[in-house]
C-alpha cells in the first residue's frame, strides 16, 4: 500500500481543493490514499448541497477507511469578481466584449457579469481590468450605463467568478474595494453552513488586518459546539502591513499567492511568503502556501522544473502544508500532481535533516507557567530526540497543544500524536510532522504505552527495539495535569 496519509512519515501536509475533478467518492478515496490531509471547500463555488456531498462522503471516508482527513471551508471574500459562466470563456487579442452590472442575459453580445454594483462608477476608460491575477487582461473602451465595454490585451482563459483587480497608469486601484467588508452577507451565511457542518478550518478571505480575525473567532466560540480553527489568507494589498496582529489573532495562515500576486507586485510575493512562514512557525500558528504550486499539471502529467524547484523551497522553509487548487479541483491530473508534492516534499525533508537546514530561533510563546511547562518540556524533548536519534516522539494530548508545540520545534523524526478526539485528530492533521491517531485512553497511562506501540508495530512505523520519546500531559479526572517525557525501547 502507498502513502496514505495516516502511514506515511511525511512531515509536510497537503491540502486539496475539492471540485469537479475530485467530488465523487472513488476520487476522493484516491486522494486520501495519495496522502491528502485536508480538503478544501472553495465557498466561490457550487451551491451548499453540493458541498454537503462532499463533506458527507469525506466523513464517510474517514469512518470507513481510518482516515483522518480534516475540512476547511473557504470564504468567498467581497472582493469583486465575474459572475458564474456556463463555460470557460477564450479571450483572444483585440476581442471586445461587455462588462456588466445587469445580468448578463439580458446584455446582447458577449456579457459578463460583475459582482460588485459601484464598479460601472469607479472604473474609468483606460483601466486595465486584471483578470483571475493575470489569466486575462482587458482595457475598459467606452462606459455605457450600466455596461463597460472592454477589449482583450493578455489573451487567456476567463473561467467562473474569476477574480478582478484594476490598474489604472500601472498602480492597483484601490480606493474602490476599501468600502468592501471582508465578510459580506454571504460569507456570512456559509459560515453557519460551515458550524452546521462541524467543518475542521474556516479560511477567510482577503484578511486585511486581526479585527475580522478576532470577529469571527468570538462568533464561532459562542455558536460552535467544537473548535473550528480560523486560517487567515493573506492575499490583499492591505493585509501585508499587518501580518504580525494577524498571525497572532489567527490559528492558522494561508498565503494565498494567486490573489496576492494580483494585488501587490509579483516580485514581493516570496518575500512576504517567508515573512510569513517564519512569523507563524515563531508563533506556533500552522502556515500553508497556496496557489500555482503545480500549475502547468492542470493540463500537463508532469511539472515543470520551476515548479518543483517552488515546492521545494516551501518545504525547506519548513512551511506546515502545501495547497492544491485548481490542480486537484478542476486538473486533469490530481492524483499525479498530489503524487509530485509527496515526493518533493518527503526528498527535500530527508536533505533537510541530513543538511541541518531550516533551524531557526523560537521565542518563548507566553509568559503562564502551565504554557512555560509545556514548551519547554517539548523543546527538550524534541531536542533529546534529535541528540539521541530517535526514531518517533510519541505525544498523549487531549487538546492538542503538546503536539502543536512540539511540531512548532520541527523535530528530525516524526511526531505519533494520540488523541481521544477525531476533531483533534483531524485538525492536528494541518501541522508538520505530527501523525495523528485516536485512542480511548484508559486509567492506566502505561498500558495507554503499550497499546500505541502495538499499534504502530502492526502498522510498521516503529519496531521492537526503536528508541522513543515519549511525551504526556494527559490530565487525569479530578486531579492536576501530570506531564513526563520519557525515554523508552519499543518493547
Ligand atoms: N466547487 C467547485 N466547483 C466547480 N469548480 C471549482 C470548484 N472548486 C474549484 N473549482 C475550479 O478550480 C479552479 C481553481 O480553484 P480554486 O478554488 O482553488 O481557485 P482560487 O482562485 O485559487 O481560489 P480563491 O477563489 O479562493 O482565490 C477554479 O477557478 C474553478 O474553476
Ligand atoms: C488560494 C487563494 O485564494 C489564492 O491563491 O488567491
Ligand atoms: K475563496
Ligand atoms: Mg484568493
Amino acid at each position: 500500500m502507498g502513502e496514505n496519509g495516516f502511514r506515511s512519515t511525511r512531515r509536510t501536509k497537503i491540502v486539496a481543493t475539492i471540485g469537479p475533478a475530485t467530488c465523487s467518492e472513488e476520487m476522493l478515496e484516491t486522494l486520501a490514499t495519495s496522502g491528502m490531509n485536508v480538503a478544501r471547500l472553495n465557498m466561490c463555488h457550487g451551491t451548499h448541497d453540493w458541498h454537503t456531498a462532499v463533506i458527507n462522503r469525506i466523513r464517510k471516508l474517514n469512518k470507513l477507511k481510518g482516515f483522518s482527513v480534516a475540512i476547511m471551508l473557504d470564504t468567498e471574500g467581497s472582493e469583486v469578481h465575474t459572475s458564474e459562466l456556463e463555460q470557460p470563456l477564450k479571450a483572444e487579442v483585440g476581442e471586445e466584449f461587455v462588462l456588466t452590472i445587469r445580468d448578463p442575459k439580458t446584455v446582447e453580445g458577449s456579457a459578463i457579469g460583475v459582482s460588485y454594483d459601484a464598479f460601472v462608477d469607479d472604473v474609468q476608460v483606460g483601466d486595465l481590468v486584471v483578470v483571475d491575477g493575470g489569466m486575462v487582461s482587458l482595457e475598459v473602451k467606452q462606459k455605457m450605463g450600466p455596461d463597460v465595454k472592454v477589449e482583450v490585451v493578455d489573451p487567456g482563459i476567463v473561467l467562473s467568478r474569476a477574480n478582478l483587480t484594476f490598474r489604472r497608469n500601472g498602480h492597483l486601484v484601490r480606493a474602490r474595494n476599501s468600502m468592501l467588508p471582508v465578510l459580506s452577507s454571504k460569507d456570512w451565511l456559509d459560515i453557519d453552513f460551515a458550524i452546521r457542518q462541524n467543518v475542521d478550518f474556516i479560511a477567510v478571505s482577503f484578511v486585511k488586518s486581526a479585527d475580522v480575525i478576532k470577529n469571527l473567532k468570538s462568533y464561532l466560540n459562542s455558536r460552535a459546539d467544537k473548535v473550528i480553527e480560523v486560517i487567515a489568507k493573506v492575499e490583499s494589498h492591505d493585509s501585508v502591513p499587518n501580518i504580525e496582529e494577524i498571525v497572532e489573532a489567527s490559528d492558522a495562515v494561508m498565503v494565498a499567492r494567486g490573489d496576492l500576486g494580483a494585488q501587490i507586485p509579483l516580485e514581493d510575493v516570496p518575500s512576504v511568503q517567508k515573512e510569513v512562514v517564519v512569523r507563524c512557525r515563531q508563533a506556533g500558528k500552522a502556515v500553508i502556501v497556496a496557489s500555482h504550486l503545480l500549475q502547468s499539471m492542470i493540463e500537463y502529467p508532469t511539472p515543470t522544473r520551476a515548479e518543483v524547484a517552488d515546492i521545494a523551497d516551501v518545504v525547506r522553509q519548513r512551511a506546515d502544508a502545501l495547497m492544491l487548487s485548481g490542480e486537484s479541483a478542476a486538473g486533469a491530473y490530481p492524483e499525479k500532481a498530489i503524487g509530485v508534492l509527496r515526493a518533493v516534499a518527503t526528498r527535500i525533508e530527508e536533505w533537510c535533516r541530513q543538511e541541518k537546514h531550516g533551524q531557526i530561533v523560537l521565542p518563548q510563546l507566553t509568559d503562564r507557567l502551565d504554557g512555560r511547562v509545556s514548551e519547554e518540556l517539548c523543546a527538550s524533548a524534541a531536542q533529546m530526540a534529535n541528540n539521541l536519534n530517535a526514531r518517533a516522539i510519541f505525544v498523549y494530548t487531549r487538546r492538542g497543544y503538546m503536539a502543536n508545540f512540539l511540531s512548532r520545534c520541527r523535530p528530525d523524526c516524526p511526531i505519533f500524536a494520540f488523541t481521544d478526539k477525531q476533531d483533534v485528530r483531524q485538525r492536528l492533521n494541518l501541522r508538520w510532522g505530527v501523525m495523528p491517531f485516536r485512542l480511548d485512553f484508559g486509567a492506566d497511562p502505561e498500558e495507554n504505552v503499550d497499546r500505541t506501540f502495538a499499534l504502530l508495530k502492526r502498522r510498521d512505523l516503529v519496531q521492537k527495539g526503536d528508541l522513543v520519546v515519549v511525551v504526556s500531559d494527559i490530565r487525569p479526572p479530578n486531579e492536576d495535569v501530570v506531564r513526563s517525557v520519557q525515554i523508552r525501547h519499543v518493547p
